[in-house]
């Protein structure tokens, strides 16, 4: 586990197309930069992103600082809700205590149209009160916008939204979109209708459309979602990502004996998986099926349950054998493969959930990618989900088995019992600490601990894992939701990730948390953005609250800015001998794994459920390097080739298939 580093600190805890041609004319951000952005931007070609100082772009053979390149772990004890902060920042950092608390506010429960509700006003107002939030105070922010809450909400005071020719932003969808613009319209920004209008400052857009990523100006606007967000988002993705990295991973160790034990096995984390798309594999779960455990099938892409099932007899699986061969054997599928259903994951089921008054749930927390260039990666509690009904293992009924709200929606029971089916982490630490804690030996607050630091470990796992494949451009931002699963022995698991987690607030718990979510994703967005353009230091960043860095990506050798991920890989040195690594480093990558040293391909056989034989299933376990997996490689280190271990045989799409798959799949993740 690596300790917080210096300059860390500890948690604080459709398109209207008649948009007049005049208006965007006047509007050319290029002669009218965004103070929001900073004037730099307007200055920049679309790639160059200008000088990277030395500071920021050290020789390749110079190590540096390891301190500033790691993953960074900062725990806190206790409940989100308040801020810790370290000696070294002062005042300024005890900002923080402001709860994003509008459960006072009538009427939250639903997503209406913009600036039509008390509570975006509320936003706005909020929002108002850090215009240029980088060169406000934050202790003063809290205080204002705590007296404002104290003074004007009950209320439901109305401010005016700013008039004026603002920057623009441009929202796609619901999912938070009141959130969004209130907040974007609390900085004076205005709202347009049209996605392909080029002057945006903001665009976040639920469904990852081709046109944004053509039309994208790297530097100049922020955009949501990294375009190849899936190899986290879909659960072959996931799979195949993880699957990957272990195998690098290992490699490393074996021919590095030294590089310790801190990288977290996947096997440790992430259901056992195999991919019903790969002949191979499919044949090695048919046969290793037993009528001794439940399977969970689930779609690659798929969000709210859909599609799912569950495998526990031989009639059951030989049925879904069945199906699957005729869908690889149907001439028009095998024509167009496009049209054929979605590719399907088949995953050992967790039968030994720990159950909340006897009810199954998940916790959905947040791996929010703040800024692409360089990488600051952070992880954000949220809240967890239960079932409204107890859970059997042996029930039929999904509604047991499936924590997600939208499957819990179906019941008529929903309305009456909604506010059960939503805890806050901070009952959830303290239901734990009442009825767990002793009788299985916990350690104290165990939700705010052990559990939060598993969590972000295995995310910043997870994100070593596709690092060096996402796209990165200066501008992009992602907030992606994680589903963990905790069994009754306290072993947690990674369930999936989500792109365009859901943002809805139709409960008491969600109004408390995904408004704070959503807009310090904007803030540590904004913030980022700004300091990467003017080649400031990330730390210390004024706009965290809640959210704890996992990952300083600045003195990364890949990304960085003059570049970028679709520009061509700049040269790396050759690797450090590992034994002179910082043994609390995850190793260098090998030679071998570097640009231009071929590889073999990815396991097309067996690769079973974490890319070995059937036969090893069951199971050698790798020589592993521990449980630590967060760490960021060294400065000095190579990183596996672009596109390597993509999903070997999931369409790997452009964007035009991806998009075509968003749409068939439209809808929050994890609602
Ligand atoms: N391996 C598993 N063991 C036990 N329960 C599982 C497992 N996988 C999924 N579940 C249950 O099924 C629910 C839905 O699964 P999952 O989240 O993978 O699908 P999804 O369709 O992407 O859902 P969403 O995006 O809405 O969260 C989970 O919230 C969890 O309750
Ligand atoms: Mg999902
Ligand atoms: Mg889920």
């Amino acid at each position: 586990m690596a300790l917080p580093a210096q300059g860390t600190r500890p948690y604080g805890h459709r398109t209207d197309r008649s948009q007049p041609q005049a208006e965007a004319q006047v509007q050319d951000p290029r002669r009218h930069p965004s103070p929001a952005l900073g004037p730099r931007a307007a200055q920049r070609s679309h790639r160059g992103v200008g000088v990277v100082s030395s500071q920021r772009c050290p020789r390749p053979c110079v190590p540096a600082p390891a301190a500033r390149s790691r993953t960074h772990f900062i725990h806190r004890r206790g409940p989100p809700t308040r801020t810790h902060v370290s000696g070294k920042r002062g005042k300024r950092s005890r900002i923080a205590g402001v709860r994003w608390s509008h459960t006072w506010v009538p009427g939250w429960a639903h997503e209406r149209p913009m600036g039509s509700n008390q509570e975006e006003q509320v936003l706005h107002s909020l929002s108002q009160l850090r215009p240029n939030a980088d060169l406000l105070d934050d202790t003063g922010i809290a205080r204002s916008r705590a007296a404002l809450l104290e003074r004007h909400l009950p209320e439901g005071e109305k401010q005016p939204h700013s008039i004026g020719q603002g920057p623009y932003f441009y929202v796609g969808g619901t999912n938070g979109a009141s959130i969004i613009s209130s907040y974007c319209r609390g900085k004076g920004w205005q709202r347009v209708q049209d996605s392909r209008r080029e002057d945006c400052k903001l665009k976040w857009c639920e469904l990852k459309c081709r046109d944004n990523y053509y039309r994208f100006r790297e530097g100049e606007q922020l955009l949501y979602q990294i375009p190849n967000n899936k190899l986290l988002t879909t659960k072959i993705g996931l799979l195949s990502a993880l699957r990957e990295y272990s195998r690098i991973v290992n490699k490393i160790h074996r021919t590095s004996p030294c590089a310790q034990a801190k990288v977290l096995k996947m096997e440790e984390f992430f259901p056992e998986t195999y991919r019903l798309d790969v002949r191979d594999e499919r044949e090695a779960f048919f046969t290793l099926f037993d009528e001794t455990q439940i399977w969970i099938c689930k779609p690659t892409a798929s969000n709210q349950g859909k599609g799912i099932f569950l495998l526990r007899n031989q009639e059951e699986v030989a049925a879904l054998q069945v199906k699957t061969q005729s869908i690889e054997d149907d001439p028009i599928y095998r024509k167009m493969p496009f049209r054929a259903p979605q590719a399907r994951v088949v995953q050992r089921y967790i039968q030994n959930p720990l159950l909340l008054d006897g009810k199954k749930f998940d916790v959905r927390s947040y791996l929010l990618i703040a800024c692409a260039m360089p990488y600051m990666v952070f992880f954000g509690h949220g809240y967890a989900r239960l079932t409204l009904s107890l859970y059997d293992p042996h029930s039929s009924d999904l509604g047991g088995h499936l924590t997600n709200q939208f499957m819990q929606k179906k019941s008529p029971l929903y309305m009456l019992l909604k506010e059960d089916t939503v805890w806050s982490m901070d009952r959830l630490n303290r239901h734990i600490n009442d009825k767990f804690r002793k009788t299985k030996g916990l350690p104290r607050d165990w939700v705010f601990t052990a559990f939060t630091k598993q969590m972000q470990q295995i995310m910043a796992h997870c994100f070593q894992a596709v690092k060096s494949k996402l796209h990165c451009k200066l501008g992009y931002f992602d907030l992606i939701g994680c589903d963990f699963l905790i069994d009754e022995n306290f072993k947690v698991w990674l369930l999936e990730m989500n792109s365009n987690p859901a943002l809805h607030t139709n409960c008491e718990v969600l109004k408390e948390v995904i408004p704070g979510v959503v807009m310090e994703t904007l803030d540590l967005a904004i913030e980022t953005f700004q300091k990467s353009l003017r080649n400031q230091k990330m730390l210390p960043l004024r706009s965290q609250r809640r959210f704890v860095l996992l990952h300083n990506g600045e003195t990364d050798l890949w990304p960085r800015l003059g570049g970028s991920r679709s520009a061509l890989r700049p040269p790396l040195p050759p690797p450090r001998p590992a034994c002179e690594a910082d043994c609390s480093a995850p190793p260098p990558f090998s030679a071998a794994d570097g640009p231009g040293a071929r590889r073999p391909a990815l396991p097309r056989s067996p690769g079973g459920a974490h890319g070995r034989p059937p036969s090893a299933q069951r199971r050698p376990r790798p020589p592993g390097p521990g449980p630590d997996g967060a760490q960021s490689r060294e400065p000095g280190a190579e990183r596996p080739r672009a596109g390597a271990g993509e999903p070997a045989r999931e369409s790997s799409p452009g964007l035009g298939e991806e998009e075509r798959e968003e749409r068939k799949n439209a809808g929050h993740r994890g609602c």
